[in-house]
Protein backbone atom coordinates (compact mmCIF):
# COMPACT_ATOMS: atom_id res chain seq x y z
CA UNK A 1 0.00 0.00 0.00
CA UNK A 2 1.26 3.26 -0.96
CA UNK A 3 1.75 6.13 1.81
CA UNK A 4 -1.26 8.46 2.04
CA UNK A 5 -0.30 12.12 1.64
CA UNK A 6 -2.99 13.13 2.04
CA UNK A 7 -5.98 12.40 5.30
CA UNK A 8 -9.53 14.03 4.99
CA UNK A 9 -11.51 12.54 7.37
CA UNK A 10 -15.34 13.97 7.92
CA UNK A 11 -14.26 17.28 6.90
CA UNK A 12 -17.09 19.77 6.81
CA UNK A 13 -16.98 23.61 6.56
CA UNK A 14 -19.29 26.13 6.38
CA UNK A 15 -19.25 30.13 5.53
CA UNK A 16 -21.62 31.47 8.22
CA UNK A 17 -24.79 29.32 8.21
CA UNK A 18 -24.16 28.19 4.56
CA UNK A 19 -22.74 24.52 4.49
CA UNK A 20 -19.78 24.51 1.50
CA UNK A 21 -17.90 21.13 2.55
CA UNK A 22 -20.22 18.21 4.51
CA UNK A 23 -18.71 15.36 6.26
CA UNK A 24 -15.72 14.09 3.76
CA UNK A 25 -13.72 11.33 3.46
CA UNK A 26 -11.04 11.51 0.51
CA UNK A 27 -7.05 10.09 0.77
CA UNK A 28 -4.79 10.74 -1.91
CA UNK A 29 -1.87 8.19 -1.72
CA UNK A 30 1.48 8.48 -2.99
CA UNK A 31 2.06 8.64 -6.91
CA UNK A 32 -1.93 9.16 -7.57
CA UNK A 33 -3.22 11.88 -10.34
CA UNK A 34 -6.61 12.96 -9.34
CA UNK A 35 -8.93 14.82 -10.78
CA UNK A 36 -11.29 16.91 -8.37
CA UNK A 37 -14.32 18.06 -10.70
CA UNK A 38 -17.75 19.33 -9.47
CA UNK A 39 -20.09 21.83 -10.64
CA UNK A 40 -19.73 25.90 -9.95
CA UNK A 41 -20.02 26.46 -6.01
CA UNK A 42 -19.76 22.67 -5.48
CA UNK A 43 -16.75 23.15 -2.77
CA UNK A 44 -13.57 23.00 -4.79
CA UNK A 45 -11.25 25.86 -3.70
CA UNK A 46 -12.89 25.20 -0.35
CA UNK A 47 -11.44 22.26 0.25
CA UNK A 48 -8.13 23.46 -1.60
CA UNK A 49 -8.34 26.35 0.79
CA UNK A 50 -8.36 24.13 3.92
CA UNK A 51 -5.47 21.68 2.09
CA UNK A 52 -3.30 24.77 1.82
CA UNK A 53 -3.79 26.32 5.11
CA UNK A 54 -5.79 29.16 4.25
CA UNK A 55 -8.61 28.91 6.43
CA UNK A 56 -8.42 27.00 9.68
CA UNK A 57 -10.23 23.27 9.93
CA UNK A 58 -13.68 24.15 11.41
CA UNK A 59 -15.06 20.23 12.00
CA UNK A 60 -13.05 17.24 10.55
CA UNK A 61 -9.10 16.92 10.05
CA UNK A 62 -6.76 16.73 7.56
CA UNK A 63 -3.47 15.05 7.98
CA UNK A 64 -0.57 16.03 4.88
CA UNK A 65 2.24 13.30 4.75
CA UNK A 66 0.79 11.80 8.53
CA UNK A 67 1.10 15.01 9.97
CA UNK A 68 -2.07 17.18 11.53
CA UNK A 69 -2.53 19.97 9.57
CA UNK A 70 -2.47 22.16 12.60
CA UNK A 71 1.23 21.35 12.87
CA UNK A 72 2.06 21.04 9.75
CA UNK A 73 5.15 23.08 8.85
CA UNK A 74 6.78 21.79 6.15
CA UNK A 75 5.19 23.58 3.05
CA UNK A 76 8.21 23.03 0.72
CA UNK A 77 6.70 19.67 0.40
CA UNK A 78 3.94 21.23 -1.31
CA UNK A 79 3.38 23.24 -4.70
CA UNK A 80 0.91 25.25 -5.96
CA UNK A 81 -0.48 26.73 -9.12
CA UNK A 82 -3.63 27.98 -9.61
CA UNK A 83 -5.34 30.00 -12.87
CA UNK A 84 -2.56 32.15 -14.16
CA UNK A 85 -4.97 35.43 -14.03
CA UNK A 86 -4.65 35.42 -10.67
CA UNK A 87 -0.89 34.09 -10.32
CA UNK A 88 1.33 36.89 -11.97
CA UNK A 89 0.79 39.89 -13.21
CA UNK A 90 1.60 40.04 -16.68
CA UNK A 91 3.28 43.75 -17.05
CA UNK A 92 5.39 42.84 -13.63
CA UNK A 93 9.41 42.85 -15.15
CA UNK A 94 10.61 39.52 -14.47
CA UNK A 95 12.91 36.80 -16.09
CA UNK A 96 11.27 33.42 -16.13
CA UNK A 97 15.16 32.70 -14.24
CA UNK A 98 13.86 35.46 -11.61
CA UNK A 99 10.29 33.85 -11.34
CA UNK A 100 11.00 30.18 -10.92
CA UNK A 101 13.73 31.55 -8.06
CA UNK A 102 10.85 32.71 -6.08
CA UNK A 103 10.11 29.70 -5.53
CA UNK A 104 12.72 29.08 -3.48
CA UNK A 105 12.36 31.95 -1.05
CA UNK A 106 10.22 30.31 1.63
CA UNK A 107 13.21 28.34 2.02
CA UNK A 108 15.88 30.95 1.82
CA UNK A 109 14.38 33.93 1.97
CA UNK A 110 14.50 37.15 0.46
CA UNK A 111 17.45 39.86 -0.04
CA UNK A 112 19.85 36.71 0.03
CA UNK A 113 22.43 35.55 -2.36
CA UNK A 114 20.93 32.32 -3.83
CA UNK A 115 23.79 29.15 -3.68
CA UNK A 116 25.26 27.41 -7.05
CA UNK A 117 23.34 24.43 -5.86
CA UNK A 118 19.90 26.69 -5.58
CA UNK A 119 21.31 28.35 -8.94
CA UNK A 120 20.84 25.10 -10.53
CA UNK A 121 17.74 23.93 -8.87
CA UNK A 122 15.72 26.66 -10.46
CA UNK A 123 17.93 25.68 -13.84
CA UNK A 124 17.06 22.12 -13.41
CA UNK A 125 13.17 22.89 -12.84
CA UNK A 126 12.90 25.18 -16.17
CA UNK A 127 14.33 22.48 -17.97
CA UNK A 128 11.90 19.82 -16.34
CA UNK A 129 9.22 21.73 -18.05
CA UNK A 130 10.93 21.91 -21.34
CA UNK A 131 11.57 26.09 -21.08
CA UNK A 132 15.70 25.88 -20.73
CA UNK A 133 15.32 28.66 -24.12
CA UNK A 134 13.80 31.38 -22.35
CA UNK A 135 15.64 31.25 -19.61
CA UNK A 136 16.72 34.59 -19.61
CA UNK A 137 13.31 35.98 -21.65
CA UNK A 138 10.74 38.42 -19.63
CA UNK A 139 7.72 36.50 -18.49
CA UNK A 140 5.64 38.84 -19.39
CA UNK A 141 6.56 38.32 -23.62
CA UNK A 142 5.59 34.35 -22.90
CA UNK A 143 2.39 32.88 -24.08
CA UNK A 144 -0.29 31.97 -21.60
CA UNK A 145 0.60 28.61 -21.90
CA UNK A 146 4.55 29.14 -21.80
CA UNK A 147 3.57 31.47 -18.77
CA UNK A 148 1.99 28.35 -17.17
CA UNK A 149 4.83 26.02 -17.65
CA UNK A 150 6.96 28.54 -15.98
CA UNK A 151 4.70 28.51 -12.65
CA UNK A 152 4.79 24.75 -12.66
CA UNK A 153 8.66 25.16 -12.38
CA UNK A 154 8.36 27.49 -10.03
CA UNK A 155 6.53 25.08 -8.10
CA UNK A 156 8.29 22.07 -8.19
CA UNK A 157 11.75 24.03 -7.43
CA UNK A 158 11.84 23.06 -4.46
CA UNK A 159 11.35 19.67 -5.03
CA UNK A 160 7.39 19.28 -3.80
CA UNK A 161 6.17 15.59 -3.26
CA UNK A 162 2.24 16.92 -3.92
CA UNK A 163 1.60 19.49 -6.71
CA UNK A 164 -2.26 20.81 -6.00
CA UNK A 165 -3.46 22.86 -9.51
CA UNK A 166 -6.87 24.96 -9.53
CA UNK A 167 -7.93 24.76 -13.04
CA UNK A 168 -4.31 25.60 -14.23
CA UNK A 169 -5.40 25.65 -18.34
CA UNK A 170 -7.81 28.33 -18.04
CA UNK A 171 -7.30 30.81 -21.15
CA UNK A 172 -4.79 28.89 -22.68
CA UNK A 173 -5.48 27.83 -25.98
CA UNK A 174 -6.76 23.95 -27.12
CA UNK A 175 -3.16 22.71 -28.48
CA UNK A 176 -1.23 24.09 -25.74
CA UNK A 177 -3.52 22.61 -23.03
CA UNK A 178 -2.52 18.93 -24.72
CA UNK A 179 0.81 19.50 -23.97
CA UNK A 180 0.52 20.84 -20.89
CA UNK A 181 -2.03 17.83 -19.60
CA UNK A 182 1.66 15.91 -21.07
CA UNK A 183 3.73 17.53 -18.47
CA UNK A 184 1.70 16.55 -16.19
CA UNK A 185 2.01 13.38 -16.82
CA UNK A 186 5.20 13.58 -17.29
CA UNK A 187 5.80 15.21 -13.59
CA UNK A 188 3.63 12.37 -12.09
CA UNK A 189 5.22 9.40 -13.54
CA UNK A 190 8.77 10.59 -14.35
CA UNK A 191 9.39 12.53 -11.38
CA UNK A 192 7.36 10.66 -9.04
CA UNK A 193 4.97 14.51 -8.10
CA UNK A 194 1.40 13.13 -6.66
CA UNK A 195 -0.88 15.66 -8.13
CA UNK A 196 -4.29 17.01 -7.25
CA UNK A 197 -5.52 18.80 -10.39
CA UNK A 198 -9.07 21.48 -9.63
CA UNK A 199 -10.64 21.03 -13.31
CA UNK A 200 -14.23 21.59 -14.83
CA UNK A 201 -13.24 19.55 -17.97
CA UNK A 202 -14.50 16.07 -17.33
CA UNK A 203 -13.15 15.13 -20.56
CA UNK A 204 -9.95 15.97 -19.80
CA UNK A 205 -9.63 14.97 -16.46
CA UNK A 206 -10.74 11.49 -17.40
CA UNK A 207 -8.44 11.52 -20.58
CA UNK A 208 -5.02 12.07 -18.10
CA UNK A 209 -5.56 10.87 -14.59
CA UNK A 210 -5.70 8.34 -13.01
CA UNK A 211 -8.59 9.08 -10.02
CA UNK A 212 -11.34 11.16 -10.22
CA UNK A 213 -13.51 12.60 -6.96
CA UNK A 214 -16.59 14.34 -7.48
CA UNK A 215 -17.83 17.11 -5.10
CA UNK A 216 -20.86 18.70 -4.67
CA UNK A 217 -20.97 19.87 -1.66
CA UNK A 218 -20.50 16.22 -0.36
CA UNK A 219 -18.10 13.99 -2.21
CA UNK A 220 -20.39 11.70 -4.41
CA UNK A 221 -17.70 9.39 -6.18
CA UNK A 222 -14.12 8.96 -5.51
CA UNK A 223 -12.30 5.76 -7.50
CA UNK A 224 -10.57 5.10 -10.95
CA UNK A 225 -11.32 6.95 -14.00
CA UNK A 226 -12.43 3.73 -15.82
CA UNK A 227 -14.82 3.59 -13.03
CA UNK A 228 -16.05 7.04 -13.75
CA UNK A 229 -16.83 6.39 -16.97
CA UNK A 230 -19.10 3.64 -16.37
CA UNK A 231 -21.40 5.69 -14.69
CA UNK A 232 -24.44 6.45 -16.17
CA UNK A 233 -25.50 10.12 -17.52
CA UNK A 234 -28.30 10.14 -14.65
CA UNK A 235 -26.40 9.40 -11.99
CA UNK A 236 -23.65 12.30 -13.22
CA UNK A 237 -26.12 14.94 -13.22
CA UNK A 238 -27.76 14.18 -10.34
CA UNK A 239 -24.05 14.80 -8.56
CA UNK A 240 -24.03 17.99 -10.98
CA UNK A 241 -27.38 18.95 -9.92
CA UNK A 242 -28.55 20.95 -13.18
CA UNK A 243 -25.62 21.78 -14.10
CA UNK A 244 -25.73 19.90 -17.62
CA UNK A 245 -23.55 21.45 -20.16
CA UNK A 246 -20.61 19.89 -17.80
CA UNK A 247 -22.43 15.86 -18.34
CA UNK A 248 -20.34 14.73 -21.24
CA UNK A 249 -17.81 12.32 -19.71
CA UNK A 250 -18.14 9.46 -22.29
CA UNK A 251 -16.06 9.88 -25.09
N1 LIG B 1 -15.87 33.76 1.33
C1 LIG B 1 -17.07 33.19 1.21
N2 LIG B 1 -18.13 33.65 1.95
C2 LIG B 1 -19.34 33.08 1.85
N3 LIG B 1 -19.62 32.04 1.05
C3 LIG B 1 -18.63 31.54 0.30
C4 LIG B 1 -17.31 32.09 0.33
N4 LIG B 1 -16.53 31.38 -0.51
C5 LIG B 1 -17.31 30.44 -1.07
N5 LIG B 1 -18.57 30.53 -0.58
C6 LIG B 1 -19.72 29.64 -0.92
O1 LIG B 1 -19.33 28.31 -0.60
C7 LIG B 1 -19.76 27.40 -1.61
C8 LIG B 1 -18.56 26.65 -2.18
O2 LIG B 1 -17.76 27.56 -2.91
P1 LIG B 1 -16.37 27.17 -3.57
O3 LIG B 1 -15.78 28.43 -4.10
O4 LIG B 1 -15.57 26.38 -2.64
O5 LIG B 1 -16.85 26.24 -4.78
P2 LIG B 1 -16.08 25.82 -6.13
O6 LIG B 1 -16.42 24.39 -6.35
O7 LIG B 1 -14.66 26.18 -6.03
O8 LIG B 1 -16.78 26.71 -7.23
P3 LIG B 1 -16.19 27.25 -8.62
O9 LIG B 1 -16.06 26.04 -9.50
O10 LIG B 1 -17.24 28.18 -9.08
O11 LIG B 1 -14.89 27.92 -8.31
C9 LIG B 1 -20.50 28.24 -2.63
O12 LIG B 1 -21.87 28.16 -2.35
C10 LIG B 1 -20.00 29.64 -2.40
O13 LIG B 1 -20.98 30.59 -2.73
Amino acid sequence: MKESLVTIKNLSYAYEDKIALNDINLDIHEGDFLGLIGPNGGGKTTLIKLLLGLIPIQQGSIHLFGQDIKHFKDSNNIGFVSQKSNAFNRGFPATVREVVATGLVAKVGYFKFFTKAEHQKVMKAIETVGMSEYIDQNIGDLSGGQQQRIFIARAIVSDPKLLILDEPTVGIDTEHVQKFYQLLNQLNQENNITLLLVSHDIGTVTKYANGVACLNKVLHFHGGTEEFANISDEELSHFYGHDLKLVTHHH
